[in-house]
């Protein structure tokens, strides 16, 4: 299956426009602005490996470094065939942001491959993994950029780099990554991480809004993200998942779908669109079906101009980063559709990376619990705050939690004298 679809989107200008959006709120000085409208390093490396076959493909490699003002800078590696430099940028300008909303010390990264993996094999894509990791080893590390798991990568690829990363130090190097296998220093809670930060802030939410039970959730895109946050809310008979998407197509059951079920279809290689559950729906129809509560979680700009006035749900928790463009936030605005933005609403993963991360430098490991209570309680407080600054700037969700990380981040910026 190609994972093409991806909505045709510019979130480097979108990305851009927030900040300059935040700049004119905060009244920033125009030359801050413009330093932190630009990435600190674009990195762009050739990823040639032999195929199976025995030919050499090249693929494009890109890693962006937006900030390393707060700390080193930290974020995914996507592989997908139509992510872009530009894209890379916005994302790793999102991860800027996202660090500073939840205070954690570090600035913001991403990086991405330009490829198709469901048409690599497992030996090429680990040649691919790790020739990338050797090309980008001089600017990474665990005081220089952090790499974890994004969209089509996982525990499996960040052990390969953690190993790649080693191998070039000539020691063990756990810091390097997060998002790793436990068994090599990674932290169990990371893998469902994100999608827990999205519930915290679907529940306060809802909670805001004075939705009563059974809330319908619709998720689409049910991959990392999307799948464990349909999971996390399938106990809470509060709350009714009716709709799930993911490339290929959507199902949907207005009394709510039985997840547990549908997980053991899905893990035994049955495809989404197919499993016997619910009625089948188009995967983008998803975006617009009857539901309270809609988390995307898949692809930049899935919301916009053209769907944006026809989504019924009353709140939209954003699970992916950057699936709203600017026009549908502000159509959605207009409709009264509370925006919960990914900066905030998906920054679990990063949290619980750092918890890794830490472990990994002290070489000490928390227990489970630990890292789960910490995580509840840093996403609460960071909701917290956004809603305070929102009520008190009168914006919305968005606006006040760039406000609240682009005021964080240049006021490092001046503390370190960076700029005169
Ligand atoms: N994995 C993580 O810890 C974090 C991921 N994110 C963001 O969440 C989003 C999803 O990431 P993952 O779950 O890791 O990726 P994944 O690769 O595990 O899953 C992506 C899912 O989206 C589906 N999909 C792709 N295009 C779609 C479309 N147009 N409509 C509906 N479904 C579609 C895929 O079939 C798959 O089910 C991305 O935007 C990513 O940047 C954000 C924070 C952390
Ligand atoms: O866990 C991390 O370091 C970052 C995950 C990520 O790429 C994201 O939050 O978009």
């Amino acid at each position: 299956m190609t994972l093409t679809g991806t909505p045709v989107a510019s979130p480097w200008r979108e990305a851009r426009r927030q900040l300059e959006r935040a700049a004119e709120t905060l009244a920033l000085d125009d030359g801050l602005h413009r330093m932190l409208a630009v990435p600190r390093r674009t990195i762009e490396v050739a990823v040639p490996i032999r195929c199976d076959d025995g030919t050499v493909r090249t693929f494009l490699g890109v890693r962006v470094q937006h900030s390393t003002t707060r700390g080193p800078a930290k974020g995914g590696l996507r592989y997908h065939p139509d992510v872009t430099v530009e894209e890379v940028k916005a994302l790793a300008m999102w991860m800027t942001w996202k660090c500073a909303v939840v205070d954690i010390p570090y600035g913001g990264g991403k990086g991405a491959i330009v490829c198709d993996p469901a048409e690599l094999s497992l030996g090429e894509r680990e040649r691919m993994t790790r020739r990338y990791a050797s090309e980008i080893a001089p600017l990474i590390g665990p005081d220089r950029d952090i790499l974890a798991p994004d969209m089509n990568t996982g525990e499996r690829e960040m052990a390969w780099i953690m190993d790649t990363y080693s191998s070039v130090a000539g020691h063990p190097v756990g810091a390097s990554v997060t998002g790793k296998p436990v068994i090599v220093g990674g932290s169990g809670p990371r893998r469902a991480a994100t999608a827990s930060g999205v519930v915290v802030c679907l529940r306060e939410a809802v909670r805001i809004a004075g939705l009563r039970g059974p809330v319908r959730v619709a998720v689409s895109g049910y991959g990392n993200v999307g799948r464990l946050v349909a999971e996390l809310l399938a106990d809470d008979p509060e709350i009714a998942v009716v709709g799930i998407a993911d490339v290929a197509g959507a199902r949907y059951a207005a009394d709510g779908l039985p997840i547990a079920a549908i997980g053991a279809e899905l893990d035994a290689g049955t495809p989404l669109a197919e499993v016997p559950f619910g009625e089948p729906m188009p995967r983008d129809a998803l975006l617009e079906a009857d539901c309270d509560v809609l988390v995307p979680c898949a692809v930049s700009g899935v919301l916009d101009e053209h769907n944006a006035e026809r989504v019924r749900a009353r709140i939209v928790v954003e699970g992916a980063n950057g699936p709203t463009t600017e026009l549908a936030d502000e159509l959605l605005a207009a409709s009264g559709v509370t925006v919960v933005p990914d900066i905030l609403a998906n920054a679990g993963g990063v949290v619980v990376s750092y918890y890794e991360w830490v472990q990994a430098l002290q070489a000490m490991p928390w227990s489970d619990e630990e890292v789960a209570t910490r995580l509840e309680g840093r996403m609460a407080a960071a909701f917290g705050q956004v809603r305070a600054l929102a009520l008190e700037y009168d914006v919305s969700l968005r606006r006040a939690a760039l406000c609240l990380a682009v005021r964080r981040v240049a006021d490092a910026h001046l503390a370190r004298g960076l700029y005169p």
